[in-house]
């Protein structure tokens, strides 16, 4: 199986409002409620794609139990989060219906304890023994340390178990010298990392500070990827429109499907690609558009890319 993690999973609530402005009050035409952190969007993913699925991190509290309830609605994902007497946090997207575009509010999530953090490694190191590989994902809640996936890393390299890291801040800096197989930044985020905005030196960059493979997310431009077999750009066709939460998890559900299934790169990326402009076309945050997905897939620029000068 594939073993997601989200040590700070979250219940992902979508409003829609008519027209979003600052300092006013909203009427909402649209809610949605979606058990959520980027790892939780990984392995929904993975599971619709057949693959088979187990999420751990932290659930508690009232949010947590509703996301569990939830979760267990999804078919082929099983649920093995870790109890913390904390809540799990929400996060709010509301999506303004003039312009389309979403503003995140990401809460900090629950303090996690040191017996709580001592139990989750546990837990992860006996689900490795069954994983064929391991995404680390997304933020850390309050209370686990900043060099928390840079341990996790080494723990599943230990185990023969290869690792997708995806976070951002801090913890990416300090994570990346755990050396994971293969590091998913977006533009943003290599850019913090590296100091630099020009996206394949910024990518180099990032490879040399310790991860095997870097892939990048450039939004509308696609992906670019730095492997050790060589370097590719996968754009998709043409300027999407939609609601991009979720586009960079659906991402790495689609680079890791590739990975189980030992897939040459430039196909790793196209299905990854297409995944993710999917996802940017599903009404729904964090879903995919399957129809989209299988007609996208052969609509996927794969070339490679030069050395940055
Ligand atoms: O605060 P984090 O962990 O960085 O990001 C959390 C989050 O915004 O990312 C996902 C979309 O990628 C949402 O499901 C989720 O709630």
């Amino acid at each position: 199986m594939i073993l997601t993690v989200t040590l700070n999973t979250a219940l992902d609530i979508t409003y829609r409002v008519p027209s979003l402005r600052p300092c006013a009050s909203h009427r909402v035409s649209e809610v949605t409620e979606r058990p959520g952190g980027k790892g939780v969007n990984v392995a929904r993913v993975l599971a619709a794609l057949g693959h088979e699925v187990t999420v751990t991190g932290f659930a508690g509290g009232p949010t947590g139990r509703i996301l569990r309830d939830r979760l267990a609605e999804v078919p082929g994902v099983l649920d093995a989060l870790v109890p913390v007497s904390g809540t799990t946090r929400r996060t709010v997207a509301v999506v303004d219906g003039r312009s389309g575009g979403t503003t995140q509010l990401n809460e900090p999530g629950p303090a996690v304890t040191h017996a709580e953090w001592s139990a989750f490694q546990e837990a992860y190191r006996d689900l490795l023994a069954s994983a064929s590989a391991v995404a680390l994902c997304g933020s850390l809640p309050p209370g686990v340390p900043v060099g928390a996936y840079a341990g996790l890393t080494r723990t599943a390299r230990a185990a023969g178990v290869p690792v997708l890291l995806d976070t951002s801040g801090a913890a990416l800096r300090r994570g990346v010298a755990g050396r994971p197989d293969v590091l998913k930044p977006n533009a943003e985020e290599l850019a913090e990392l590296t100091g630099s905005h020009e996206p394949l030196r910024a990518t180099q960059d990032a490879r040399r500070r310790g991860a095997g493979a870097v892939v990048a997310s450039l939004g509308e431009e696609g992906a670019l990827a730095v492997t050790p077999e060589g370097r590719w750009r996968a754009v998709p066709p043409a300027r999407l429109r939609g609601n991009p939460t979720g586009a960079g998890d659906s991402l790495v559900a689609g680079l890791l499907s590739g990975l189980a299934e030992r897939l040459p790169w430039p196909d790793r990326l196209t299905r990854a690609v297409a995944l993710s402009a999917a996802t940017v076309l599903s009404p729904v945050a964090g879903e995919f558009d399957r129809a989209a997905y299988e007609e996208l897939l052969g609509r996927i620029a794969v070339t490679a890319e030069a050395n940055a000068a």
